[in-house]
Parts: structure tokens; C-alpha cells; sequence
């Protein structure tokens, strides 16, 4: 579905990424992970031209047979938003304070869909239903809300538009434990529903042990570990792999070697 090859990034001065592939199947849900400045949030702006303009992005991204990197910005608003959509971990950032949650839904549904003003209302007001707010909602300010119903606004969107794939980039880093529970719920509820694919970035393997089919583990902006979860989860086969699972308490007892202390 998405097939990333040989990307790499850089700014002026420096590569962040380096000559990294991967692909991602339809309706999977695929896990990036790895340390802080690994890139792994480039590379999700990248497949999506949401790179700063300093950056520059080069290989080659194919979603169905378009090669994403070299599209015009108004092809790739095309597919922004309707066949590929994101949710960050800077929720803030997606709204803007001064406009209703309903003018937002208005804003996507009138550049994606086809609809009567009545039935736009209708089914934002079931998208916010769906994910568990109430339909007054509609007529709120951003500033009104929590986080995490912020957070399921930007799922409610995202549903409404059912994209091929959604890009999370750490969703629940900024939310507390009950409203990362909810919005991982959600996402996996909509996956179940829509069959969409998930590239989802994390920190937190308990997630990615719990929702996602396959992993690839970044470090130093490069890809050095690739494959389905319980396969690197259980046998890692680098170093880091192993560090990033030793490091993360639920997990330790995943190898039961390790938790005999047979290795470390
Ligand atoms: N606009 C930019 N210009 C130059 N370098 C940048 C720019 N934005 C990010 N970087 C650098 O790119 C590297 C990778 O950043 P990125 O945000 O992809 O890391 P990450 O793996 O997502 O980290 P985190 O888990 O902390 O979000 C970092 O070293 C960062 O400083």
C-alpha cells in the first residue's frame, strides 16, 4: 500500500535520514519506534510533504503508483487529508483557537467530500458521537476542551474521511494514562472498521506490543530492525532492539530466558 525506498533527508548541514525502506501493508498496523532524534517523525512528515523547507527529502515514496516525493503541493492536498491523514502529538497545533471544532470538520469535509450543509453537520456530529463526546461539542472553541477529547476531535475528523492510511505520530505522548487508553482504543476500533493501515510512532512498546502487527526500530536515522512484533519483540536481533525492550519494564519478561536471568 505504501512503499518507501531508499528515503533519505537532510538539511543544509546534515542527513537526519539515511537511505531508509520500508513498506507498509493494507490495513496493518505498523509501528516506528526508537530513541529521540532517531527520525522517526521526519520521516512521517516526509511521506506526507510536511517536511520544514529546509529539508529535503530524497528516494522514493509509491502510494498506489504515485511517487509521493515528487508531487505538486496541490496533488499531495489531494491526498492530504482524504486517502492520507495525520495525527500528531501537538494536538494544539491542528486547531485553531479562534474557530469552532465545527468550522474545523466544515474545513476538511468541504475540501474532501460532496455534501449538503445539513448532512456535513450530521455526520460530524456522529463522528463526535462515535468517539465518545457529545454533539455539543460541535459548537465549541478548541480552548474549551481537554487534551484527549482534542485528541479524539482529530480521530473523529480522521474517521469521517476514512482514509487509506493514518499517520500517528505519538498520539497519547502529551495525555494522561485513561485518555492514551481511550485514543489507542479508538484507533484501533476505526482500523477495525474503516481497514485502514496505521503508521504509528511511539516511545512506548507496551503499545506497540498491544496494537501493532509489525515494527521497525530506527536509530541514528537509519532502520536497523525490521519485522513482525512478536518476531523482534521476542528475538531481537540488534543490540538496540534488545536495550529499547530491557529499558521498557513490561516487557522484560517477554523472553523468558532473560527473565530467568539466563541472558541478560
Ligand atoms: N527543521 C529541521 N531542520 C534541521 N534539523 C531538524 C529539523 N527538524 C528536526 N530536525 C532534526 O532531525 C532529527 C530527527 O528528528 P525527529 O523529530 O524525526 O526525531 P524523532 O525520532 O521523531 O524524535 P522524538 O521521538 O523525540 O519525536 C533531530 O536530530 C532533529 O533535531
Amino acid at each position: 500500500m505504501l512503499t518507501v525506498n531508499h528515503l533519505s533527508i537532510a538539511g543544509r548541514q546534515n542527513g537526519i535520514v539515511h537511505d531508509i525502506s520500508f513498506e507498509i501493508h493494507e490495513g496493518e498496523w505498523f509501528a516506528l519506534v526508537g530513541q529521540s532524534g532517531s527520525g522517526k517523525s521526519m520521516t512521517a512528515s516526509a511521506i506526507g510533504q510536511l517536511l520544514s523547507p529546509n529539508l529535503q527529502a530524497t528516494g522514493e515514496i509509491w502510494y498506489e503508483d504515485k511517487n509521493l516525493i515528487t508531487l505538486s503541493s496541490s496533488e499531495m492536498r489531494q491526498i492530504r487529508g482524504k486517502r492520507l491523514s495525520y495525527i500528531f502529538q501537538d494536538y494544539q497545533g491542528s486547531f485553531t483557537p479562534f474557530l469552532t471544532i465545527g468550522y474545523h470538520f466544515e474545513e476538511y469535509q468541504r475540501r474532501h467530500l460532496t455534501l449538503s450543509k445539513t448532512e456535513r453537520i450530521r455526520q460530524a456530529k456522529s463522528a463526535l458521537v462515535s468517539v465518545g463526546l457529545s454533539e455539543e461539542i460541535y459548537t465549541r472553541y478548541p480552548f474549551q476542551l481537554s487534551g484527549g477529547q482534542l485528541q479524539r476531535v482529530s480521530i473523529a475528523i480522521a474517521l469521517l474521511l476514512k482514509p487509506d492510511i493514518l499517520i500517528a505520530d505519538e498520539p497519547t505522548t502529551a495525555l494522561d494514562s485513561v485518555s492514551s487508553f481511550r485514543v489507542l482504543e479508538l484507533l484501533s476500533r476505526m482500523q477495525e472498521e474503516t481497514g485502514c493501515a496505521i503508521l504509528f510512532i511511539t516511545h512506548d512498546l507496551r503499545h506497540v506490543k498491544k496494537y501493532a502487527d509489525r515494527i521497525a526500530v530506527m536509530k541514528d536515522g537509519v532502520i536497523i530492525e525490521t519485522g513482525d512484533k512478536n518476531e523482534v519483540l521476542n528475538h531481537p536481533k540488534h543490540a538496540y532492539t534488545d536495550l529499547l525492550i530491557q529499558s521498557s519494564p513490561s516487557l522484560r519478561s517477554l523472553n523468558p530466558l532473560t527473565f530467568a536471568g539466563v541472558i541478560r
